[in-house]
């Protein structure tokens, strides 16, 4: 499996899948990253692990349809095979989606189909968990498809809501979960 990955800020679910690699506890090459943000941390980490980064974005190629070929052909040069979104907070167009079809997983920090769709990423998740007084949260890995957040669940990871949550609280107990649930849902997909 040769991974590609999609990163708007840190890339956190990304990394812990690199390192997973390198440990030898994924049987995978993860061989490129590509960021919306010039100044993302996941690009400057991305760079010191050796792996092809780009900057591709909506400020460079205003033409959504020019950003979604531009992203495709970066992603299909590096030679990977699976695309992983780890906190990439811009909607995927369809070079993109046809590309790796089957092979193109998210993280989102909820329990999906709660709180999710276009408008609801980061922060805004969170908020609108303790909002709702949901008892329990957690973070959810899909396929993605065309729909913002509607494609098959791959696996969740449940954490408690307690009464006393900030969103600082309730953003670390989910952000804690999501690396391993990467892992797992990454490890199903290498699976013959
Ligand atoms: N075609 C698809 N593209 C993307 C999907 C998907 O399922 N299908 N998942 C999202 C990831 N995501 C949540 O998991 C998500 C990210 C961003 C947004 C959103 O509303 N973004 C805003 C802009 C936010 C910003 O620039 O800071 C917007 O597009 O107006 C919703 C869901 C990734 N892409
Ligand atoms: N809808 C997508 C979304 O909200 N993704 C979420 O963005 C955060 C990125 O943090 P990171 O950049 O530090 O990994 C993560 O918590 C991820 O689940």
């Amino acid at each position: 499996m040769k991974l590609a990955f999609l990163a708007s800020h840190g890339g956190s679910a990304a990394k812990h899948l690199v390192q997973a690699s390198r440990e030898g506890a994924l049987d995978a090459v993860p061989v490129a990253l590509v960021s919306n943000n010039s100044t993302s941390a996941a690009l400057a980490w991305a760079r010191a692990a050796g792996l092809r980064t780009a900057h591709l974005s909506s400020a460079r190629y205003p033409d959504a349809g020019e950003l979604d070929e531009r992203i495709c052909s970066f992603l299909l040069d590096s030679g990977a095979d699976t695309l992983v979104l780890s906190g990439y907070m811009r909607e995927l167009g369809p070079r993109v989606l046809n590309a790796f079809a089957g092979r193109l997983v998210n993280i989102h920090p909820s329990l999906l189909p709660r709180h999710g769709g276009r408008g609801m990423y980061g922060d805004r998740v969170h908020e609108a968990v303790l909002a709702a007084g949901d008892a329990e949260s957690g973070a959810t890995v899909h396929l993605v498809t065309a729909g913002i957040d509607e494609g098959p669940m791959l696996a969740q990871s449940r954490v408690p809501v307690l009464p006393s949550d900030d969103l600082a609280a309730l953003k670390a107990r989910v952000q804690a979960v999501e690396g391993d649930l990467m892992l797992r849902a990454l490890q199903e997909l290498a699976r013959p």
